[in-house]
């Protein structure tokens, strides 16, 4: 396996740790993107579970992903570190718990300077029994992070809806929710509590029933994003936006909760010249950093939805410095990050 360091996805990392716990076989790998020197701010994010295909799959994926927590904490304002961490592979469910142990002992490891969560294959009961060997588990607060980022996935939807479509409300306008999971279902309640006609897709049925029975018109996942739909939300897994995907592409607007929704920095450019507003993913779905940052720091409910509702307003900053310099949205909130990160 290749060095993490020399991993094209490799962006100067504070540390890349690797757990291999022979008593379980579990194996993670944590990455710190950016860290506090003054140790006052943990580094923070979420707790991934997938069966990669390569250790190299997983660090790419682990790499990518504390990067887009750093850029999320640096457009949303908050002071922490990026982060996440990676478990490679899906355990039976009799061994489930004593994996579970296992990452949990990892995290420990880390002293509370790394603080995780639940991520994709991780739920909320699993974070508890993790909470068990480690108190540096979060989002385990009086706010769920899935329920605030579906939150502020809607406000910045709604707010792209209004700077490219002109429109206020959602009455009428049709959106295709790719993934229905934690944050997708929630997603599809609110939109469709606010009038859109919601398409909807995910690749596990009874995702599917739930979604159909509360008005969300089912259709295959795969084929959403080509649809004739004004709103694209790909709440499931990132990459969906790829060299081959970009020019079937005939929504107007892209909003969802899903990490890393570019295949590469580039397509941001390529949707602009497209004429399709696209809200950056660490933007759209930094309600779950703010129901994090809740936690540790210790606001109140009404500030984390006062932030929530807030990530609107900084789209707004961001078309603005947009528009003033002639580049594209996905290139205005990576300068907007990049310049936050340097200070
Ligand atoms: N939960 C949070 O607080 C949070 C915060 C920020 C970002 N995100 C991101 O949002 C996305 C969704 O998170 P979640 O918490 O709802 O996860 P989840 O695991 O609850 O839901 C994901 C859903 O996507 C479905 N799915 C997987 N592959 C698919 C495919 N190819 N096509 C359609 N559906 C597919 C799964 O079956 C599942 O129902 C993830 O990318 C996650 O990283 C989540």
């Amino acid at each position: 396996m290749i060095a993490p360091s020399e991993h094209p996805d490799f962006d100067a990392h504070a540390a890349v740790c690797f757990l291999h716990d022979a008593r379980t076989g579990a194996r993670a790998i944590v990455a710190l993107h950016r860290v506090d020197p003054t140790g006052t701010h943990p580094s923070v994010g979420g707790c991934r579970m997938r069966d990669y295909e390569t250790t190299e799959e997983a660090l790419g994926d682990v790499l990518r992903l504390s990067r887009g927590m750093s850029s999320k904490c640096a457009v949303t304002g908050l002071p922490f570190g990026g982060a996440k961490a990676v478990v490679l592979g899906v355990p039976k469910p009799a061994a489930r718990p004593c994996v579970l142990d296992a990452v949990a002992g990892f995290v420990n490891s880390f002293g509370g300077r790394f603080r995780t969560g639940v991520d994709v294959g991780l739920s909320a009961s699993d974070v508890e029994a993790m909470r068990t060997a480690t108190p540096w588990m979060v989002g385990t607060g009086l706010i769920r992070p899935d329920a605030l980022t579906a939150d502020g996935v809607f406000a910045t939807l709604k707010r792209a809806v209004r700077h490219r479509l002109g429109r206020d409300d959602l009455g009428g306008t049709t959106v295709g929710v790719q993934g229905l999971g934690k944050v997708g279902l929630r997603l599809a309640r609110l939109l469709l509590d606010d009038g859109a006609r919601v398409l909807g897709g995910d690749v596990d049925r009874a995702a599917n029933e739930e979604a159909a029975g509360m008005g969300v018109e089912i259709v295959d996942p795969a084929s959403l994003i080509g649809l004739d739909i004004e709103v694209f939300a790909p709440c499931a897994l990132g990459g969906v936006i790829g060299p081959d995907t970009v020019g079937a592409i005939r929504a107007s607007v892209i909003a969802g909760s899903a990490n890393n929704q570019l295949a590469t920095a580039d397509l941001g450019d390529a949707l602009h010249a497209k004429g399709i507003f696209y809200v950056p993913d660490y933007l759209a779905n930094a309600g779950g950093l703010i129901a994090v940052a809740m936690q540790i720091e210790g606001h109140d409910e009404a500030w984390a939805h006062s932030r929530a509702a807030g990530l609107a307003d900084r789209l707004d900053e961001i078309v603005a410095t947009a528009r003033s310099l002639d580049i594209s949205i996905a290139a205005a909130a990576g300068r907007l990050a990049a310049e936050r990160l340097a200070s």
